[in-house]
């Protein structure tokens, strides 16, 4: 499958390896997907090439190139010393680009909220659109807000598909948005906003907006670039006018996606490590380090900046609010815990690649599980698993839950695991080299 192409819809299901013993793993991490992205888009808007060094290489990223190949970027491909793949060059988007494109945006979040503000700062229409499953992701606030900003939209009816018709520049200004469906929708608008003509002033009114982590991300990888950005009032931004600094920056592994691997050190009773972990760090994976005590495990952070979990042999079930994209990953482990848990905060998880709540409920209670959504997370009861097949419904988290679920609990089929190449392509492989340290399967 290339890694454009939509995520296949046939359905086939992969045995998950079952641990017969504790596993004791060193996994190195690929990229993190929000900070490549994130990157890309600057790069994109900047004073000269930049380039990224040991970036990610999986669908979300390569979408992201090819949008920015379409809006007039040129992104080359350069030796590195990444374990994953090429370094990034990317000579920006020239004043002058123009004419009409099409932006394919897949299932990823940062493809479909940070690409339409900047298609809105050069001349020609650029039609955006995505996997089925995309045309049902929340994107009404980026859509009214460019309509505020006074950039033509047309075909768009608070959703994919629809074209955004850019005449080269965007004045700014004050703009107030709900962005109680997604952080991403204030990231997308702080991204571009240091080359609207007069910045921009954004507010947030309405329910709490989630994954403030991914915010915080923004306004820093925004300040090294050199952009003025004052987040000194909860819920309200001020972006400066000015020039986007060219860069050339290290990616972090993704610690979102390490969480699988480390969380196998609970499942099995086991030791994992995982290596380069940042010791300052924006990405909402650094939550790792007290989520995983609370849930039995002990966590160390070497001299030699090595992340490493091990699992005492119990799960202990526990009471966590705003875990974000982790979610997934901790209901699993939650699933496999001795005593209930309880997560919160994460309503709008129904909004990410699949309703997650749902599909979380769905698939661990086909496995034997007691799972129950609430508002706005779910409640998790001790109850013994089995084997059985695990829906994942194109979303590369439910794949390494499932996986986490297959370890521990034998005979666990999981459907479509290449989705989890939205942001990870080797975990196929990473996850049976992990599971070959436990020794041959068989009853533990
Ligand atoms: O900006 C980003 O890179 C992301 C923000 C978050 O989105 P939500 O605020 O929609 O949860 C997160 O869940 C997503 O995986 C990545
Ligand atoms: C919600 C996620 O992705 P996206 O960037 O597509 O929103 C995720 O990776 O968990």
């Amino acid at each position: 499958m290339s890694a454009l192409s939509a995520a296949p819809s046939a359905t086939s299901f992969w045995p998950a390896p079952y641990a017969a013993g504790p596993v004791d793993a060193t996994v190195e991490v690929p990229a993190s997907k929000s900070l490549t992205n994130r990157y890309l888009i600057l790069a994109a808007l900047a004073d000269g090439p930049s380039r990224l060094r040991a970036p990610l290489h999986s669908r979300d990223s390569l979408l992201m190139v090819e949008a920015l190949r379409s809006l007039g970027a040129t992104v080359e491909e350069l030796d590195g010393d990444g374990t994953y793949g090429p370094d990034l060059l990317v000579t920006p988007i020239p004043p002058d680009a123009s004419g009409d494109v099409s932006v394919d945006c897949g299932l990823a979040g940062t493809v479909m909220r940070f690409v339409p503000p900047l298609a809105a700062l050069r001349a020609g229409r650029t039609s955006f659109d995505g996997d089925p499953h995309a045309r049902k992701r929340p994107m009404g606030a980026v859509i009214s807000a460019l309509r505020e900003l006074g950039v033509q939209l047309e075909n768009d009816d608070g959703s994919l598909p629809f074209t955004v018709a850019g005449t080269g520049a965007v004045e700014g200004g004050t703009l107030v948005i709900d962005a109680s469906a997604s952080s991403q929708f204030v990231s997308a608008l702080l991204l571009v906003g240091a080359r609207f003509t007069e910045g921009l002033n954004l507010q947030h009114v309405g329910k709490p907006v989630p994954s403030l982590d991914h915010i915080a991300m923004t306004v820093a990888v925004l300040r090294e670039a050199g952009v003025v950005v004052d987040d000194s009032i909860p819920n309200s931004w001020r972006v400066e006018p000015g020039t986007i600094s060219a860069f050339d920056v290290r990616i972090e592994p993704d610690l979102s996606n390490a969480g699988p691997f480390l969380a196998a050190a609970l499942a099995t009773g086991g030791t994992v490590r995982v290596p380069h972990w940042p010791s300052d760090t924006t990405q909402v994976g650094a939550k790792w380090l007290t989520i995983l005590p609370l849930l039995g495990a002990e966590v160390e952070l070497t001299d030699d900046s090595t992340l490493v979990v091990r699992g005492t042999g119990t799960i202990t079930g526990a009471e966590l609010a705003d875990t974000s994209e982790l979610a997934p990953t901790v209901a699993a482990l939650c699933s496999l815990a001795r005593t209930p848990s309880a997560l919160s905060g994460i309503g709008h998880l129904r909004g990410h690649e699949t309703d997650r709540l749902a599909a979380l409920v769905a698939e661990i209670t086909r496995l034997g599980g007691d799972v129950e959504e609430t508002v706005d997370g779910l409640v998790i009861r001790p109850a013994p698993l089995h084997g059985g097949p695990f829906h994942t419904y194109e979303d590369h988290r439910m794949a390494t839950a499932g996986a986490i679920l297959g370890l521990a609990v034998d005979g666990v089929e999981i459907e479509n695991i290449a989705t989890t190449g939205k942001t990870m392509p080797q975990f196929p492989e990473l996850w049976k080299a992990l599971a070959a340290t436990a020794g041959p399967s068989g009853s533990r």
